[in-house]
């Protein structure tokens, strides 16, 4: 059986990943299986999300000498010029989906539906020692809600309302989530390219 590492430590995307590559027969891990001296500490330092996944996939790749698949994804929101972007995780200081949500709903005080408008970017980057790194991305439209919609999902799901679903993230099941999302896509584009890439 195929095995592939999946070097995230949030749960939400854990879960996302497991649906995807478990019916495609890998035998999956993630940070959260690992015990925490086994996992070193990234510095999420680069500039740009795949960048970023970069860096997280050949940290890991270093230790374990694995195939490994990392996800650096974030929400991009127009009127604040791109921003939360590649600081998601830690926009209101620490990585808490709270605090953050919070934050994002104060910054957007008073701009109208129309002005809301966002998309959330994944950056896909799959290592193994022997080969050159492969990189996909995807994203998914739609905009900031006033309000917290929904209580499943994870991050921002509840506050981003999707173009394709017409509902938020947090409205839907994460296979109906993995037909339209950011990660969806990058995924769907990973498994076009990773037979070839695999036999290479
Ligand atoms: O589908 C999504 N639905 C809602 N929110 C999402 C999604 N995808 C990313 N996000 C948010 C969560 C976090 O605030 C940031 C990701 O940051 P990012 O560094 O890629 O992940 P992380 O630090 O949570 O886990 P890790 O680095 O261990 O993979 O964007
Ligand atoms: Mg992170």
């Amino acid at each position: 059986m195929p095995k592939i590492l999946i070097a995230t430590k949030n749960p939400g995307k854990a879960r996302e990943y497991r649906k995807i590559f478990e019916p495609k027969g890998f035998e999956v891990t993630t940070l959260l299986d690992l015990d925490a001296d086994q996992v070193p500490v990234i510095d999420e330092n680069g500039s740009s999300f795949a960048e970023n996944a970069l860096i997280k996939a050949n940290a890991l790749m270093n230790v374990t000498h694995a195939t490994v698949l990392a996800d650096d994804s974030g929400l991009c929101v127009d009127a604040l010029d791109g921003e939360p972007g590649i600081h998601s995780a830690r926009y209101a200081g620490d990585h808490n989906d709270v605090a953050n949500r919070k934050k994002l709903l104060e910054a957007l005080k008073g701009v109208p539906a129309s002005e809301r408008t966002a998309y959330f970017h994944t950056s896909i980057v799959v290592v193994h020692p022997d080969k050159a790194p492969l990189e996909v991305s995807g994203e998914a439209f739609g905009r900031i809600l006033n309000q917290e919609n929904g209580n499943d999902g994870f991050g921002y799901d509840p506050l981003f309302y999707s173009n394709d679903l017409q509902k938020s993230f947090a409205e839907v099941s994460v296979d109906e989530k993995n037909q339209v999302s950011h990660r969806g896509k990058a995924v769907k584009k990973l498994m076009a390219e990773f037979d070839n890439w695999w036999q290479d």
